[in-house]
This record gives structure tokens, C-alpha cells and sequence, in this order.
């Protein structure tokens, strides 16, 4: 019905008649048609006569539909959304990508509920002020200048607030107080979502649908054919996609410029790296804001090219086995830089590694002194050549006297030129972000709500999971330890996990898991310590005689100062291990990875991007028939998981 007010409407802005009555036959056409009927056609070939599809918003006259014939489409469907999707691959699509999506979903679910909490807190604490002033004025009749100014300013700013030292951040978007009863009110607007780059529009489309509360989101791109696949895939998702998502033919970097600190959420989603999109996204959010980056360019953040590395992000990458959590760092790092330089520093609520790429979710706050602490969380990375060693160099430090804190450089180096576990040199890589890069409060709250609205996330097996893992982290070890190359370094046998954390438990420190890698561990032990467990473990496991200028071999040849206990200990398992919780999934199909550019040939040099296979199927010209079977399997494929 809303479908057809909407063709009423258009008629009466004075298009064709005649043409406005077959667009309206079309779509009564396509209301009484079940999704499997259309998806029945599909595959039938049938040709279903083309129907006129318009643009959804102020561009609306600028430029002219185009007739659309509905069988050179397939229709994918994911969680709540649907876009069509057109044989030629011309707009960007990857499957994979569906995980990105459902814990971007989840994140903003948490959002929308602490930006509801952090709002109402700062109206009780403005109204408790308001009290205490009104108060005091009953009290004593001639009023002080000075303490009512604080609040005339407060609610003259009207949730624009400036931040002083101690202030926290606001992070709202009001709308004009209202004085209800005699008492100041302030609602909140719902957040208002861009997402920058957002090829066939399916993340806008599925925040809109799925996410309660979720304001305006404005889809962005560059690509003529990805607007308007967007504009149709808007069309096709009904009254709250047309009411709620906008699409824009434009260049990211040029409308976040232009769009200084209006969007609560920006969602950046590149092909390869954000990099270039990074200055003016920071300066696109609000203050509180929250700002979601994917980056998959994970060669380049691996180290497989480190002076690219440097020029893109600004640090230098390692290739430790700890590579993809560096590189969520080094990511972080980057983006807290370009805030830096607009006063703004930012705080991460949740950072991913997952199958091809990483994703970061930091909020963003302006704060001149705030800002001074970034060096704090900043760090180089020395790592052993010859061992598995790595320590880590804060860029700067504090000096507290009484009240006040002095910024200082920080004391280096942290290391000398030589190994002391192994007499070998050091790379050095960084600067990345050595703070937190979760909010284990969030996380938590996040990982809740994914639990309870388990059939709302097509990929909720793979989220979870994830999730799991990442709250079970020690929150304050950047890095990660592999003992799979400690053993290999002193061509020892590998003790089992259970055994290696028991004794660093046993030894009084903290031990977890990481989620970037499945043997990986984290863990405040120093270096010394880890090697003296090692130790001990080849005493009672002995290894072949070595060269002595092995690492191994001069690390073996120093007695342990420590005797590690192997005795197991009460908390040598995770608590998801314990309870049997999977915290690692593998893929559900081969070739579960990126995708190219839209559009582009698939040639032999993707080979090791896509797997042999796709180049295969590239090559073979397969006939319309099994393409729309293909299509059909996808189809399948979506609506099986979820
Ligand atoms: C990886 S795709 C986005 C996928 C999408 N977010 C999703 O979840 O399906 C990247 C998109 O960014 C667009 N793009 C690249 N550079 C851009 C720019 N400077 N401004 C706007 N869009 C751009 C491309 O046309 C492409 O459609
Ligand atoms: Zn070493």
C-alpha cells in the first residue's frame, strides 16, 4: 500500500500519466509476486517486462530512470535486506562480507543504547545542578555571577558542549530543550549513519532494517553504477529503506569535509586500504561519535611491503606471528594521528581480526588536553631477529607532582643493542596503539545482546565465536606470544597450551588467549620468564645439540633463575574452553576471502587473492543456465544461514 501511495504521489508531482499507470500495474504486479515466485522467474528465464525504477530522493529530477529488466538480476538476500543484483557483477558484493556486517549491527545496537544511557546521565546531572543553583537562589536572593554562568552555558550549548580538562565528552545531537511541566527536557535525536562507501547500499540497507532507533544513514560512492544500484536496491527494500537511507553520487573525502561533526556513526568499508579516507572521517563524527573502518589491504599491514606500510598508516609493520593484531594496531594508531590533528582523540570499543581483513570501532572526542595522553598509548616494537623476543617502547610518559601531570618523552631504549636472550639485533617496527583496543564493557553488553537475538545475525555462529574469544583477551597485553615458534626457536617439543599457560599461572602472571590466532598467547610475563619456563620444559624434554650460535642454542645454554611449576592450574582454560564454547569457526566454504574491484576481469594474477578456482570459472564462458543456477545457490546459500 505504501508502495502505491508513493506512485499516487509521484503522479501527482506530474509525470506521465500513462507511464506512471504502467509503473503502478508494475509494481501491483510485483506485490502479489511471493519472493520465490520472482526467484521462480529467475531461473526460468522468463522475461518480465522491464518496469521504470526513479531515484529516492533530491536528485530525484536530475536524472532520468532507466528501465530495468528484472531478469538480469538475481536477488540476494541477507538478514532483513534484499538487493538485486545484476549479472555483470558491476557493483561490489562479497558474501564473506556478511560477518563484517552482522558484528557492525551489533556494535550499533550497543551504541544506540549507551548514547540513550550517557544522554539521560548527563540530563540528571544537568537537572540535579539546575536544583542545587535554584536552590541556592532561594536561599540568598542576590545571585553569583560566576557559578550560574556554568549553567546558562550548559544549556545555551544545547548538547554542544566545550571540554574543559575534566570534563567528560559529550556525545549528543539534541534537539532544542523543551520546558515540559516547568522542568528543562533534552531529546535525542536517533543517530544519523554515513556510510561512505557503500557500493549496492546492502550495509544501509540491513542497518535500516534491523536496527531499532537508527536514524537517517546517507550511502555514499563515487560509482555511477553503484548509485544506482543503491537508488534500486533502496526501491526494492520498501517504505523504511525510502524513508530512511539516502544515496548520494560523491567523492567520501570531499562530503565528510563538507559534513564537519554531523554524523553520530561513520562507517568506512574501502576496497583495500581507508587510508585516504581516514582525515576527513575523523572529522565527520560528532563528538562521542563512533567511527567503524575496515581495512583489507592485510599485506600491506603484515609487513609484506613495510615502507608502503609507513607511507599509508605511518608505521612501520613486523612480521611476527602477532602480524594481524599489529596491524589492528597500527590501524588504530593511524586513525588516532589524524584526529590528533583536529584536537580530537579517539577511544576503541572493539577491534576485529577477521578471515581477509581488520575492522576497528573507536569513538571519536575533541579534547585539547585529552589529547596530550595520546603518546601514552602509542608505542615502537623492538623484535628480536635471532628469537622470539619482543618489547615495547612508549612513546611518551608522565611525571605527576601533587596536581599536576608533566608530559615527558618517554625513557629509552628499552632494549640494548643486542639481544639478551639470544646476542641478536633488533628490528623496530610501530608506532601502534599499546592502549586497550577493547572495551571489555562493551564487549560484554555486545556479546549479550548477539545471544539474544541469535536469529537476527545470518553469521551469528561466526560472531559469536569471535566475541568470545575477544572477551576472554587480557585487555592491557598488546601482542601475543606463539608456542609453536618458542618451541621452534629451541627445536624443543611443544608443551600442550594447558601445560605452558599452567606454569606462567603458576609463576604468578596472567595468561589468555587472543582472538587473531588460535595458539597465540598473551601474557604479562617478561621475556625472561617465558624463557626460563622453556628452559626448565627442555630439561625434562631434551633437544638435539645445536650450533652454539643458534638462539636457541644460547638461550639453552643460561640456567633457568626460575623453576616453573607445569602442576595444571585451576584457570589454564578459558572460560569458553571450559564450558565448550567454540571460539574459533572455520570457514563454511573454500575461497572464503576478498573480492575484486567491481567490474574487473579476473585474470591469473589474482590467483592467490581468489583461489585457482575462480579463475577456472572465469575461463570457462559458463552458459546463462548454470550462471543462474549459481545464482540460485547464492540465494539458497543466504537464506540457509540465517
Ligand atoms: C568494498 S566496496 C563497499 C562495500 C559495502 N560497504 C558493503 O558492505 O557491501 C567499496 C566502494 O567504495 C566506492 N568508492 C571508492 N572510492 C570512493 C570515494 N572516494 N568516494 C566514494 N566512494 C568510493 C567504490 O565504488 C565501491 O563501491
Ligand atoms: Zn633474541
Amino acid at each position: 500500500m505504501v508502495r502505491i501511495s508513493m506512485h499516487i504521489l509521484s503522479l501527482v508531482r506530474g509525470r506521465e500519466l500513462v507511464k506512471s499507470l504502467k509503473h503502478l500495474y508494475f509494481f501491483a504486479r510485483s506485490l502479489c509476486f511471493s519472493q520465490e515466485r520472482v526467484n521462480q522467474k529467475l531461473r526460468n528465464q522468463d522475461k518480465v517486462q522491464p518496469f521504470e525504477m526513479g531515484n529516492v530522493e533530491e536528485e530525484k529530477g536530475k536524472e532520468k530512470s532507466m528501465p530495468i529488466d528484472l531478469s538480469e538480476f538475481s536477488i540476494i538476500k541477507e538478514g532483513e535486506a534484499e538487493i538485486l543484483m545484476h549479472a555483470k557483477n558491476e557493483v561490489f558484493y562479497n558474501k564473506t562480507q556478511v560477518n563484517n556486517r552482522d558484528i557492525s549491527i551489533a556494535v550499533l545496537r550497543a551504541y544506540i543504547s549507551k548514547r540513550q544511557q550517557e544522554h539521560e546521565a548527563m540530563l540528571s546531572k544537568r537537572m540535579k545542578s539546575t536544583e542545587k543553583i535554584s536552590e541556592k537562589n532561594s536561599s540568598e536572593p542576590v545571585e553569583e555571577e560566576g557559578k550560574t554562568e556554568s549553567v546558562a552555558h550548559d544549556e545555551k550549548s544545547n548538547g554542544e558542549c566545550e571540554m574543559t580538562d575534566q570534563e567528560e565528552p559529550c556525545n549528543i545531537t539534541e534537539e532544542p530543550i523543551k520546558i515540559a511541566d516547568g522542568k528543562a527536557r533534552g531529546e535525542l535525536k536517533s543517530p544519523r549513519v554515513l556510510e561512505a562507501l557503500s557500493a549496492s547500499g546492502l550495509r544501509a540497507l540491513r542497518y535500516v532494517r534491523e536496527i531499532e532507533g537508527i536514524g537517517q544513514v546517507v550511502a555514499l560512492d563515487n560509482d555511477k553504477a553503484s548509485v544506482e544500484a543503491c537508488r534500486r536496491n533502496i526501491r526494492f527494500n520498501g517504505s523504511v529503506a525510502c524513508s530512511k537511507v539516502e544515496s548520494h553520487l560523491a567523492d567520501a573525502r570531499v562530503y565528510m569535509l563538507t559534513h564537519p561533526k554531523e554524523f553520530d556513526v561513520v562507517d568506512l568499508d574501502p576496497y583495500g586500504s581507508p587510508s585516504v579516507f581516514l582525515d576527513s572521517a575523523v572529522q565527520s563524527v560528532v563528538d562521542g561519535g563512533m567511527l567503524m573502518c575496515t581495512a583489507t589491504d592485510m599485506a600491506v599491514l603484515c609487513g609484506g611491503n613495510g615502507e608502503v606500510c609507513y607511507s599509508k598508516y605511518g608505521s612501520y609493520p613486523l612480521r611476527g606471528k602477532y602480524c594481524h593484531e599489529m596491524a589492528l594496531r597500527i590501524l588504530l594508531a593511524s586513525i588516532e594521528s589524524h584526529a590528533n590533528r583536529y584536537k580530537r582523540y579517539t577511544v576503541p570499543v572493539l577491534s576485529v581480526q577477521m578471515d581477509f581483513y581488520v575492522r576497528v570501532f573507536v569513538r571519536v572526542y575533541t579534547s585539547a588536553s585529552a589529547m596530550k595522553n595520546t603518546p601514552l598509548k602509542l608505542s615502537y616494537v623492538y623484535q628480536c631477529t635471532g628469537c622470539d623476543s619482543f618489547h615495547l617502547q612508549p612513546i611518551g610518559r608522565t611525571v605527576s607532582k601533587n596536581t599536576s601531570v608533566r608530559y615527558l618523552p618517554g625513557f629509552g631504549p628499552v632494549v640494548p643493542q643486542e639481544c639478551t636472550d639470544c646476542g641478536k639485533r633488533f628490528n623496530m617496527g610501530g608506532p601502534i596503539w599499546s592502549a586497550p583496543i577493547h572495551d571489555q564493557e562493551w564487549v560484554a553488553s555486545i556479546l549479550a545482546d548477539v545471544k539474544s537475538m541469535k536469529d537476527q545475525y545470518p553469521a551469528y555462529d561466526r560472531i559469536f565465536a569471535v566475541l568470545t574469544t575477544i572477551s576472554e583477551e587480557l585487555p592491557d597485553i598488546p601482542l601475543f606470544l606463539s608456542l609453536h615458534n618458542l618451541c621452534a626457536t629451541l627445536k624443543c617439543t611443544s608443551p600442550s597450551a594447558v601445560i605452558f599457560r599452567s606454569a606462567v599461572l603458576n609463576a604468578g602472571y596472567r595468561i589468555s588467549g587472543t582472538h587473531v590466532n588460535p595458539p597465540g598467547l598473551k601474557s604479562d610475563a617478561p621475556m625472561e620468564v617465558i624463557w626460563d619456563i622453556m628452559r626448565c620444559w627442555v630439561k625434562n624434554h631434551p633437544v638435539k645439540a645445536q650450533p652454539p650460535d643458534q638462539p636457541g642454542s644460547v638461550i639453552l645454554a643460561k640456567e633457568p633463575k626460575l623453576q616453573a611449576n607445569f602442576a595444571r592450574a585451576v584457570a589454564s582454560l578459558s572460560k569458553a574452553q571450559a564450558k565448550k564454547v567454540a571460539r574459533f569457526l572455520p570457514n563454511p566454504e573454500r575461497h572464503w576471502g576478498p573480492k575484486l574491484r567491481a567490474g574487473r576481469q579476473i585474470t591469473s594474477k589474482h590467483v592467490s587473492l581468489l583461489g585457482p578456482k575462480a579463475l577456472n570459472e572465469s575461463h570457462t564462458g559458463e552458459s546463462e543456465e548454470e550462471m543462474n543456477s549459481k545464482r540460485q545457490k547464492v540465494n539458497d546459500h543466504a537464506s540457509a544461514s540465517q
